[in-house]
Formats: C-alpha cells, structure tokens, sequence
C-alpha cells in the first residue's frame, strides 16, 4: 500500500508529541502501523515502542499488520489495551502499586457485590438508586477522575443526605473489595495512574522504558488514560489518532472534545490531518457525511472517497423484526450464490438483544458467523458454575465464588455456605482449607477433592477445567434442562484455557475482555458472516455491511434522556455504522407501522409531551435507494403524493 502525502507525513513525522486527527476509513490503523515501521527502521528497538489500542482484538489486528511487514520483530513491540498493559505492571510489582494477590472481577460480580453494600447500607428501600445506578456513579467519578461526592452534587438532583448515604454505600463496597482480594475494571487503571501520579521513583522506572507511546482511538479516551498518559510521556512521544466524530464512550467517562484540546495540554504539540477516505465509495460516504451534518455540533468533516463512486446504499423499512431478519438473509444468500464470500458481509446492530431474529435466521440457513459482542460465553449461568471452582482454587477470599461453587452441592443452600466461608477464610493455607472442607462437607466428599486437586493445577489451566468438569458434570447435568447444549461449552473452554500459563491468567484474559460462545467455537474457521455490535465494530469493515434496526427508539436509543451530548453520542454509534461499508450498505428498520411513521416516547418524554427524534426522519431522497416514499416531503417540506415518481427530497418527514 502506497501511503499518500499526510499519511506520509504523520508516518515520518520527527517533532514532539503529536496528534493525527482522522476521519472514518482515512488510514488511521495503516498510519499507526506504518509510523511503528518506520520507527523500527530508523533503529528504535521494538520493546522501547508502546502500542495502546482500544480493545484486545485490535491489538492482535495491529500486530498482525506489522507482522506482515517485520516478520517476527511485531511480537517484541508491546501491544495492548490499557486494562491490559496497566495489569501487566500490577502484576510485575505488585508491591509497588499495593496490590498483591488481586482477582479480577465482572459488572456481574460488581453488581452482586454492590447489591449486598446497598442491603446493608440501606436496607429495602426501593426509592434509593439501585445497584447498577451506583455503580455507574462510582465508576464515572473514577474514570473522570472526580471525587463522588463532587461528582454526583454536579450531575445528579439528589439531595445532600442521599449523597451522604451513596457515599456509605461506596464506601461499604469498597471495604467488601478488599476483603475479598478484588478488582474491579476501573481499579485496574485507577491504581496504575494513582501511583504513577504519587511515586516518583516508579514514575521515572516505567517511564525510562519507553521512547514512543502510540495511542489508537484517542477520542474515547477518559480523564483517567489520559492521567496515564500524562504520566508516561517525556523524554517518551505521543504519537495520537482519533476522530472526534467516532466518540461513543462517553458512558466511561470520555468527552470526544478531548481530542481538540490536545494541543493545548501538550504545548508545542502538532496536529496532523488525514482527510482522504479509502475505504467506501462516495455514495456511502455521502450518507454518512449528511448525518453528520445533521448535528449542531458542527464537525466540519467531509469525507471523500478515493474510490470514487459505487452503489447507493439501500434504505429499507421492515415490517417487524422477522421482516427483517428474512430481508437481510435472502440478500446473504443472493449474494453468495452470485459468488461472494460469507466473510465479505457483516451485520450491524446496536445491542446484542436487537439482534436476536437476524440470528436466529442465519442458524436456521446455516450461515456460518460469528457475534462478535454478543452474550459473552463466561457469563452463561453453567460456565460460571464451573469457573466458581477455579476461582476459588486461584483467590480462596473470592466470597462471590465461593458462594457460588458450594451452593452447587445437594444439601448446602446459602446459609451454610455463608457459615463455611467464615470457616474457610480462618485458615492459614489451602491444605487447611481443602481438610476443612472434607471435615465439613463429609457427605459430599468430592466438593473438598475438586478443590484440592485444581489448587494443585494453577498452572495448567485447561488441566484444572478438566478436573472442574469432571467433578461438577454430575451436578450440572441436574441443575440445567438444556444440559446438551451447555455442555459443549466446557470443550471450548479447555480449548480456550490452553493458550494461557495460570488460571489466574486465563480467568483475568476474559474477565476483562469477554468472548462471545459464537466467537469462541468459530474460532479457526475463516469463512464466516460477522454480526458484530456498533461498539465492538469501530475499526473494523467489510464489503457489504447491513445496519439492522434502524428506527425509532434505537438511533438514538430510547435511553437517552433527552440531553443533547447523548442524542449526539447516539449519531456517533450510527456514523461509526455507517463507515465500516466498503462497496454495499444495506439499512434496515421499523420505520412506519399502517403507512404512518411510527412515534417513538419514553418516560421522560411521554411527560414532556415530545416525541425522541429518529436522525434519518429528513434523509434526502438522493442520497438511498428506498422502498418507500409514500407520505413524505419533498426538502421544502411539502407534503408528497403517490404521484410523485421523479422527487428526489427527503423520503419522508416525520414533522406532521
Ligand atoms: N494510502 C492508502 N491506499 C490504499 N488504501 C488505503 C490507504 N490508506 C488506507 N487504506 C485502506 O483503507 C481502509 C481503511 O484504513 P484504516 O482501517 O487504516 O482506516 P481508519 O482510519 O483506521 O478507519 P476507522 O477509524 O474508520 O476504523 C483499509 O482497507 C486500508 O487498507
């Protein structure tokens, strides 16, 4: 691939820290790839270069792309998520960053855990935020790096004495974390930049390790990575790239208008601009373009397609989800029996709920794919029954876990294994544990074996699954109807559990980054239809890409309060949609119901008496191919008849 000027020029830049602000599609990953290159030809060695990306699947990609260029010099240059490479050090010192023998935990076990603060705290008061309300609370007071109470005085109505007791609450959770040796997502980051920000002397250790920290998806970075960043530059570079029109994290905390006041943070830094999009055609770029344009926020970007012109993409309205799911099958199959590769194709949807129908249709055409952000495979109910036991064997203060593995047995409900755990948590060590837990549960004589023998196995993690499965089948099988289904899951787990050293190690990989059952048995296989989340889809792209449930009350969600940066942040999910389309962009949606556009109201705006927007009500005609044009205005906003054949405005307008 022969890069163009400003991609050149960004490969090769040679000043201080720098910013190449992009747009969708303009080379932003090629760039970063290059830049990494270009750096290893100069002669920087690869383990002096630091690659952060968003997610874990991004950073196998980057490597990948380098490999193909370096050979195997790519897997010398460190590359990773934040979450990731934060983890990396707390592990490597953990006495530095005061955090020794911590476990991972998910939003499930984070939830469990404020659950059980907010009983206590509270008690049964329905009226009071509920679990998930708060942990939200403490997770963005972390990630903008705002203290709760400060927070939730600026962003909240609630009254002085509710702060006060969300505070207890917060407080109470926290103590419980650290009862039980646990971490939860935020921690990971939280720490690491707390103690690069107190200690000098671990400051100057981690930051001589470095000269070039590249930074992929600016734009969804928080106040917390940017305090880490923050803290590892000098004499180390910022190589940036992001698109502020690509912002769709705000609900951790990033603010999109991060990225403009780059320079002002780092003076003497430089932007750069890459502004020619080489991955679809105009057409689709030109949807896309408009729906931008639609925003007050004014991001003066226009994309324009090096590859000139294609096909309009396609605007369909479906009459309910199974319209759909069988609209966007029968095109996959179109498509393939004129040729086209399963993997050329992905499916777009905004939740993995929304997607349920489309799902359910390529199973029933046996269409090969995968849900990338789909139900993720360690959240079943059976795989957390099985993991309890290695979770336990890795961190025996794991309360959650152990809860959850002896209640597994016949005859232990909750009560006693409440009054165990006690028991458990006095010993010295795990021998003591596992001849407590024979004393304990005689009749059960295998629940104290399974225990022993998977502390013994912490360092053959698929080794210690086979022990789990062999001594919790039985139960298993009782407990789940569906247990033939279930139980293929254990065979992609020990498969899954062979690539990693520990069982801590293992555990931690998905807990952090989680791998849906589909991604997970698909694997080794090539050929394969991707239905993917908007979320999980940023940077990624296909030739022929449909957006599934695009309607009212989904762009932007019904969720939303009415608050302009989240209707915003809502046409950023569907912009970031709308670009992954190489050559064929297929929309589809519930738009109108008898003929009539449907309204779409939550709560909030049932009570304020406005409808939620939907942001293609005014799309012009131009711009797709449409099934429908009946009832719409033309761009003057005169109402339309069927006689209207040659009209090219809007296709429809919502406003009467
Ligand atoms: N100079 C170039 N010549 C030809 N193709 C290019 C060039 N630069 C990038 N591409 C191609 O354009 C597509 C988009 O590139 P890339 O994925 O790097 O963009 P991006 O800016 O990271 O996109 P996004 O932010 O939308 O995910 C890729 O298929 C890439 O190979």
């Amino acid at each position: 691939m022969q890069f163009n000027a400003q991609q050149q020029r960004a490969v090769e830049f040679d000043g201080g820290h720098v910013l190449v602000l992009a747009g969708a599609g303009t080379g932003k990953t090629s760039t970063i790839v290059g830049r990494v290159v270009h750096l290893l030809e100069q002669g920087v060695d690869p383990r002096r270069i630091l690659l952060l990306t968003f997610t874990r699947r991004a950073a196998r990609e980057m490597r990948h792309r380098l490999g193909q260029q370096v050979g195997p010099t790519a897997k010398k240059v460190p590359a990773g998520t934040f979450h990731n490479f934060c983890l990396q050090y707390l592990r490597r010192w953990p006495d530095l960053f005061d955090c020794q023998g911590l476990s991972i935990i998910d939003r499930d076990d984070q939830l469990q855990l404020m659950k059980l603060a907010r009983g206590t705290v509270i008690g049964k008061d329905a009226r009071f935020p509920k679990a998930a309300e708060l942990a939200n609370y403490y997770s963005y007071a972390r990630n903008t790096n705002r203290r709760l109470q400060e927070y939730l005085k600026r962003f909240t109505d609630h009254s002085e004495e509710i702060i006060q007791l969300i505070e207890n609450v917060i407080d109470d959770y926290s103590k419980r974390k650290r009862d039980c040796r646990y971490f939860d997502y935020d921690d990971i980051l939280y720490i690491f930049a707390r103690q690069m920000h107190r200690r000098k002397s671990l400051r100057e250790k981690i930051q001589k390790r470095y000269d070039h920290l590249l930074v992929d998806e600016m734009q969804d970075t928080n106040p917390l990575q940017w305090m880490i960043l923050d803290a590892m530059r000098d004499p180390a570079k910022l190589f940036c790239v992001g698109d502020d029109a690509q912002s769709i994290y705000a609900f951790r905390g990033a603010d999109f208008r991060n990225v403009h006041g780059f320079a002002d943070r780092l003076p003497g830094a430089s932007t750069l601009k890459l502004e020619e999009n080489y991955r679809s055609t105009q057409e689709i770029l030109d949807v896309a373009n408009w729906l931008l344009d639609q925003s007050p926020l004014g991001y003066e970007k226009k994309l324009h397609a090096a590859r000139g012109n294609g096909e309009k993409p396609i605007w369909l309205q479906v009459d309910d989800e199974q319209d759909e799911a069988t609209t966007v099958v029968e095109d996959l199959l179109e498509r393939r029996d004129g040729g086209a590769n399963w993997r050329d194709h992905m499916i777009l949807t905004r939740t993995a709920w929304a997607a349920r129908t489309v799902e359910a249709g390529l199973i029933q055409e046996d269409i090969p794919y995968r849900f990338v952000g789909g139900t993720a495979l360690m959240q079943s109910a059976h795989i957390k029954d099985l993991i309890s036991l290695l979770r336990v064997a890795d961190n025996r203060s794991d309360q959650l876990a152990w809860i959850r593995f002896l209640t597994l047995w016949p005859r232990v409900g909750e009560k006693t294994a409440a009054s165990a755990i006690l028991e458990v948590f006095k010993q010295p060590n795990t021998d003591a544990i596992s001849e407590r837990l024979q004393n304990r549960f005689g009749a059960n004589p295998r629940l104290g074996e399974a225990y022993q023998q998977c502390v013994g196995l912490l360092d053959a993690p698929a080794k210690a699954i086979e022990v789990a499965i062999e001594k919790l089948e039985p139960l298993l099988e009782k407990k789940f109807d569906d247990w033939d289904r279930r139980s293929k899951d254990f065979k992609l787990l020990k498969k899954l559990a062979r690539d990693h050293a520990t069982v801590g190690e293992f555990l931690e990989t998905y807990t952090l980054d989680p791998i849906s059952e589909s991604e997970a048995s698909q694997e080794e296989q090539d050929d394969l239809v991707t239905l993917i989340t908007v979320h999980s889809a940023k940077g990624t792209e296909a030739p022929v890409c449909y957006l599934i449930g695009v309607q009212p009350g989904n762009y932007p969600h019904s969720r939303n309060n009415g608050d302009e940066d989240q209707i915003e942040e809502e046409r950023r999910v569907l912009y970031v949609a709308m670009t992954r389309a190489k050559d064929s962009m297929m929309i589809t949606g519930k738009v109108r119901s008898h003929g009539a556009y449907t309204p779409y109201y939550n709560q909030k705006s049932l009570d304020s008496g406005t409808e939620i927007p939907f942001f293609l009500t005014d799309i012009p005609n131009a711009l797709v191919e449409s099934d429908c044009q009946y009832g719409a205005t033309n761009e003057f906003g005169d109402e339309l008849t069927e006689d209207d054949d040659d009209w090219s405005g809007p296709i429809m307008s919502f406003r009467d």
